[in-house]
């Protein structure tokens, strides 16, 4: 049984999604503290959240099963991605699917906060009748300056331009062509900041975002102008925007999202003029019904057919693209792994060679399914997609990449060159017919392998009777040869024999074998 552990609300379309899969196991245990989900967590191979579950190293230790973080909704800043990446988990969030929900709120937001709703409200259950107090201002033709034109920042523009405000926008990572082609104005920050009524914050919160808007940016800013933020707790400085709105230099601000949250005592909860929702932006029933809905199925898929969806930290390979070069990570990883047995000593350098029509197909998996493979047999952790591109990293390992259409035996070839202190190995593999697997190369050698189970890699002079004494060797020892390929040297004459055997070859044997006339040398590889 795969277990799931939903440890945040999560829309019960997507708690039905995971009760309806057969094989898999649910359990919802919401507001677990952080000790108890440490304590709970290694039973479970995925793990659903949303922001309050906070994913630290320490859980993702005590995670010994874990293979999925999916987060239902978009920011991921509770969740340690460096630390998942490094133990293979998946990180996954939903990136559309409360996008216009949010969008939404950001504009409510700010509607509230112009006519002050919520003040009125609490005055009139109060039994005042605050109606000079509580005059507010009109947003038609006012400057809204929105930050981070992404997927949120861009439905808020569009749906002020719908209530007559002017947009300025502040994203240095769009093409201001984009900006300007979606009926808007791409401006600097400081731009944004003197010309802004109303600013709305809609980025990441990154080293680079955190106490962005903090006193030097209200200092450049407008009179009177108002804040929201609906994306994330201290992007907006909370002492500063005090500070600020107590100078009158602010005249407003509406916070969906806090430093801390929940905040507890916050000073800013004293000003009449700062409004405040608990992180609803993505708090209605299509939001949360689109987010269950689809992290419910990118987990089943990836933990039933390994198909990627919305990872994180591992690029997506999803249904048809899998169907396509599925085959190719398959025979990738195999000749990794071969590359691996066959290297004499640290591997230095890596050289992945795309030869043929690869048009259009994205080989991106493919090389991280080679180096899962080549670096499986060399080190003690589990390697896998997400974690094989860092750890040849760390292992200062140099990976290069080449494609070329110029096909020559074969429509399509991937060659391996791995490069030690001692020289250099090349592999190649290819794909015959729909999907079997074939090593074609081996440094000189051409040869048909199917590279899969216990292997005898044997180079040997090419003379009547040595293939004969091999094969009586094995099977004086009662080991079954399953297939055999033998590979001639191109321009010499030396063989490469390479024995499937049934069972694992024990070293005695392998001693025997390596001692007798006309062997050069004898490796074992598992694949
Ligand atoms: N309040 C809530 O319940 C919700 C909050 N969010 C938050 O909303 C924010 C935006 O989400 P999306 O639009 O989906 O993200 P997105 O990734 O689609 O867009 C973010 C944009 O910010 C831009 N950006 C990055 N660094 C920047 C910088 N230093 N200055 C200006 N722009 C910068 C990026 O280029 C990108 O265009 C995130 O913080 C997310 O966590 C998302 C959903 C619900
Ligand atoms: O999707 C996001 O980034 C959100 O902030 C929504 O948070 P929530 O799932 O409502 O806790």
């Amino acid at each position: 049984m795969i277990k799931v552990l939903v440890s945040d609300a999560l829309g019960d379309a997507g708690i039905q999604i995971f009760e309806e899969t057969e094989g898999i196991d649910v359990d919802v245990n919401t507001g677990l503290s952080p000790r108890e989900l440490i304590g709970t967590i290694g039973d479970y191979d995925a793990l659903v959240i949303r922001s309050a579950t906070r994913v630290t190293e320490e859980v993702l230790d005590a995670g010994k099963k874990l293979k999925v973080v999916g987060r239902a909704g978009i920011g991921l800043d509770n969740v340690d991605i460096a630390a998942a990446t490094k133990r293979g988990v998946v990180v996954m969030n939903t990136p559309t699917g409360n996008v216009v929900t949010t969008a939404e709120h950001a504009i409510a937001m700010m509607m509230a906060l112009t006519r002050n709703i919520p003040q009125g409200t609490l005055s009139l259950k109060a039994g005042r009748w605050d109606k000079k107090k509580l005059q507010g201002r009109e947003v038609y033709n006012k400057i809204l300056g929105v930050i981070g034109f992404g997927k949120i920042g861009s439905i808020v523009a569009d749906r002020a331009k719908g209530l007559r405000m002017q947009v300025v926008i502040y994203d240095p990572f769009v093409a201001p062509e984009q900006i300007e082609k979606a009926g808007f104005e791409s401006v600097t920050l400081d731009e944004l900041y003197r010309r802004a009524d109303y600013i709305s914050v809609h980025v990441p919160k990154l080293k680079e975002t955190t106490g962005l808007l903090n006193k030097a940016a209200f200092d450049k800013m407008k009179d009177g102008v108002m804040i929201m933020n609906c994306a994330r707790g201290g992007i907006v400085d909370e002492d500063d925007l005090h500070e600020a709105m107590k100078s009158g230099r602010v005249a407003g601000a509406a916070l969906d999202v806090f430093e801390a949250e929940p905040p507890g005592e916050c000073r800013l909860f004293e000003l009449d003029r700062i409004i405040c929702t608990p992180h609803l932006g993505a708090s209605t029933r299509e939001a949360q019904t689109n987010v269950a809905v689809a992290v419910a199925r990118q987990i089943i898929s990836y933990l039933t057919s390994g198909t990627v969806i919305n990872a994180v930290n591992v690029p997506s390979v999803a249904g048809d693209l899998l169907k396509k070069i599925g085959p190719y990570m398959e025979v990738g990883d195999r000749m990794g792994c071969l590359q691996a047995q066959l290297a004499d000593g640290p591997v230095k350098a890596l050289t992945i060679e795309y030869t043929g029509d690869f048009k259009g197909m994205d080989m991106a998996p493919v090389s991280t399914a080679i180096l899962k493979g080549l670096l499986t047999p060399m080190v003690k952790y589990a390697v896998n997609f997400v974690n094989a591109p860092l750890v040849a990293k760390e292992m200062g390992i140099k990976v290069t990449e080449s494609t070329t259409s110029e096909a020559e035996d074969y429509t399509h070839l991937i060659t391996l060159k791995v490069g030690t202190d001692a020289g250099e190995n090349v592999v190649a593999g290819t794909i015959i017919g729909r999907s079997d697997i074939k090593v074609v190369k081996i440094n000189n050698f051409r040869l048909e392998l199917v590279p899969e189970g216990h292997i005898l890699l044997i180079f040997n002079h090419d003379r009547p009777g040595a293939i004969g004494g091999i094969g009586t060797t094995l099977g004086r020892h009662n080991i079954n040869i399953g297939r055999m390929h033998v590979g001639q040297e191109k321009d010499g004459d030396h063989n490469i024999i390479f024995l499937q055997t049934d069972t694992p070859v024990p070293s005695d044997v392998i001693e025997e074998l390596r001692s007798a006339q006309m062997v050069n040398s004898v490796t074992p590889l598992e694949l």
